[in-house]
Parts: structure tokens; C-alpha cells; sequence
């Protein structure tokens, strides 16, 4: 049977969070800011436009991905706090550029896209969360995800859902 398609979206979105430690390694290495907010416009645009040509509504797309870039900015943020106090912990290898690992992204971001215009039957459908807690909660087993990486991975997922996230309508957010 073809996988489910909220599975696959919490898929995508665990593989987008996967590059996270990566792109803190590099920053770390270079001493550049977690936030980049070119790139972020970057993505978001990206993310409009594939959405377009999906047949999602690119507000849609919008919006998780807002949710999947501030998951990656906690997991990159936890990592610096762990790495500043915990030089044992600190990553080994000498990481490769921003170029390598954000190609990585736009990956994941196409992969996410599709997945979330595949989805849209059951972001429609009242058990949306429920079903999409259940698959998160799948896939955080599958790969092992510890507990920062868990929790990210719901944070990224918080605007699948109509209604089920933070930034549902009717629901004030900060900014
Ligand atoms: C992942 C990065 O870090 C941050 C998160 C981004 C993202 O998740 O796409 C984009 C820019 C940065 O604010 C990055 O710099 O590529």
C-alpha cells in the first residue's frame, strides 16, 4: 500500500530537521548567526512558487515552512548551548559549506511540498491531528529521534493541520 501521505510529510519534515546539526556545524566553524533572513525570504519564495505548480495554496506552503525553519533555528540553537559549555561535544569534523547542506534543504523542501498537495484529503479531514501525531510519533521511532529533535519535529509540524497549529486563523501569533 502507498505510504500515507500526513507519513509523508512527517517524512520530508524530519528529513529537512536531519540537516540541522550540519548547518550548525558550519556556523559554528564560521561564527556566522543562526538567523539568515535573505535565505529564509529565499525559502519561503521558493516554497510559494512550488506550491503554485503543485496545485497547493502557497499560503499553505508559507506557513510550514515558517515552521520548519524555526524548528531548524531551535535544534541549531539548542546545539550551540550544548557545544558552548560541552567542548567534549563538540562536532569533530570539519563541515562542509552552507552550499552543500541548504542544496540538502531545497531537496526536502520540494519533497515536502509535494507531499503536503498529496495530503490535502487529510488536512481536510477532522482527525488531521490526531493522524499527524501518530505519524510524527512513527517517525521520531524510525529514526531515533532524542528528545530536542522530537520536539522540533512537532514544532515543524504545528502548521500541517488546519486549525491544529499555533498559526491557525483566529489564533494570535507573535509578529
Ligand atoms: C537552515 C539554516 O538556518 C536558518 C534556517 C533556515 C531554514 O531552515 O531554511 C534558513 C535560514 C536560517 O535563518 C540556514 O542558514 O540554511
Amino acid at each position: 500500500a502507498p505510504a500515507d501521505p500526513l507519513h509523508r510529510v512527517a517524512q520530508a519534515s524530519e528529513r529537512r530537521l536531519a540537516t540541522a546539526a550540519d548547518v550548525a556545524a558550519v556556523k559554528w566553524a564560521t561564527g556566522a548567526p543562526v538567523d539568515d533572513p535573505a535565505r529564509e525570504d529565499e525559502v519561503l519564495a521558493r516554497g510559494r512558487a512550488l506550491a503554485a505548480g503543485a496545485g497547493l495554496d502557497p499560503a499553505v506552503a508559507e506557513r510550514v515552512l515558517a515552521d520548519q525553519i524555526a524548528a531548524s533555528k531551535t535544534v541549531q540553537r539548542a546545539l550551540h548551548r550544548r557545544w558552548a559549555v560541552g567542548p567534549a561535544s563538540r562536532p569533530a569534523t570539519e563541515p562542509g559549506g552552507l552550499a552543500g547542506v541548504r542544496g540538502e534543504i531545497d531537496a526536502a523542501d520540494r519533497a515536502l511540498v509535494a507531499a503536503l498537495a498529496a495530503a490535502a484529503p487529510q488536512r481536510d479531514a477532522p482527525a488531521c491531528a490526531r493522524r499527524l501525531a501518530v505519524r510524527r510519533t512513527h517517525v521520531a521511532l524510525e529514526r531515533r529521534l532524542d528528545g530536542l529533535r522530537s520536539r522540533a519535529l512537532a514544532q515543524s509540524l504545528a502548521s500541517v493541520c488546519p486549525g491544529a497549529g499555533p498559526r491557525a486563523p483566529g489564533v494570535s501569533a507573535p509578529g
